[in-house]
């Protein structure tokens, strides 16, 4: 338990999830093509449908669900009305449920993101939120303040899996290491010292090859790009090498293309999950 706040810090509540349930981290991306598959309609019915059959099917058995915001939001206050919804119900059912809207501004208009996702009275509230730290590190101090108040947790954009990211999170800084380099030292020093594991989480492309940097942040590093973007769980050891064991590699389109039925989405998950932990230990028995 965290002293100030009486909650147990999201760090160590996904610790916990990953041991007990696997580390992938299913995302929720309820595309127009998706829905189509599904032989949904593309407007708010299907939308609610998909996301309902996903949080029924995935919800009491994944560490963490990931919804994108911007497929709901697409639809305005109704299509955000679902994603309440199923941010409640998926967590009653025992998920820790990571938005991923990517959020980022200047200070004062992140504190209001921050009450947005990481206040507790909030109907958005979520366990933890995917931040942007590119108007600088800094600008993030609200929802860093914020998520430790609730015992929420952040995922920070560090090397992202798409290709243009290149040119920015590589870029090197005046001082000397890549900007992407500068963003996981500030995450390393938001979670010094804490246990099992800090609640500041980096982004980290599984697609990336060789993340070339030091991951060793003491914080989870969310893993997308499996699946559709080409990545396999086969990848992770050789882009994560000795910090595989915080990675939560996170599949969206991978699994969700099984659907709708539930039985098969189950499978799905299973299957990478199956797939990530013989990676893992193959890795740590050849270490
Ligand atoms: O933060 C993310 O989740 C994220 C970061 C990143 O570097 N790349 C990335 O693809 N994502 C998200 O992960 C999901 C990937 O979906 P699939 O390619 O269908 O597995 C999408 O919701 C992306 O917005």
């Amino acid at each position: 338990m965290d002293a100030d706040t009486g909650r147990e810090p999201f760090g160590a509540r996904l610790r916990r999830a990953m041991d007990t349930r696997g580390p992938l981290c299913v995302g929720i991306d309820p595309h127009a093509s998706l829905l189509h598959d599904w032989g949904l309609s593309d407007d708010v019915a299907g939308l609610s449908a998909f996301t309902r059959t996903v949080v029924e099917a995935l919800a009491d058995r994944v560490a963490v669900l990931k919804p994108q915001s911007a497929f709901f939001e697409r639809f305005g206050s109704r299509g955000v009305a679902v994603l309440e919804e199923a941010v409640a119900e998926a967590r009653a059912a025992g998920a820790l449920v990571l938005m991923d809207a990517k959020r980022g501004d200047i200070g004062s208009t992140m504190a209001a993101y921050a009450a947005t996702y990481l206040d507790k009275d909030s109907p958005l509230f979520s366990d933890a939120l995917t931040v942007s730290p590119y108007l600088g590190f800094g600008s993030l101090r609200p929802a860093l303040d914020a998520a430790r108040v609730s015992g929420s947790g952040l995922f920070v954009l560090a090397l992202t899996s798409n290709p243009e990211g290149a040119e920015v999170q590589r870029a090197t800084t005046e001082r000397g290491p890549s900007v992407a380099q500068t963003v996981l030292d500030h995450a390393a020093e938001e979670n010094a010292g804490v246990t099992p594991l800090g609640s500041v989480g980096a982004v980290v492309g599984a697609t990336l090859g060789e993340a070339g940097v030091n991951l060793a942040i003491n914080g989870p590093l969310l893993a997308p790009g499996i699946g559709a973007q080409g990545a396999t769980p086969a990848d992770l050891p050789g882009v994560f090498g000795a910090a595989v064991g915080h990675v939560v590699p996170s599949v969206s389109r991978g699994v969700l293309r099984h659907g709708p039925d539930v039985y098969a989405l189950r499978a799905a998950a299973e299957r990478f999950n199956d797939d990530v932990r013989t990676a893992v230990e193959g890795a740590r028995r050849a270490r």
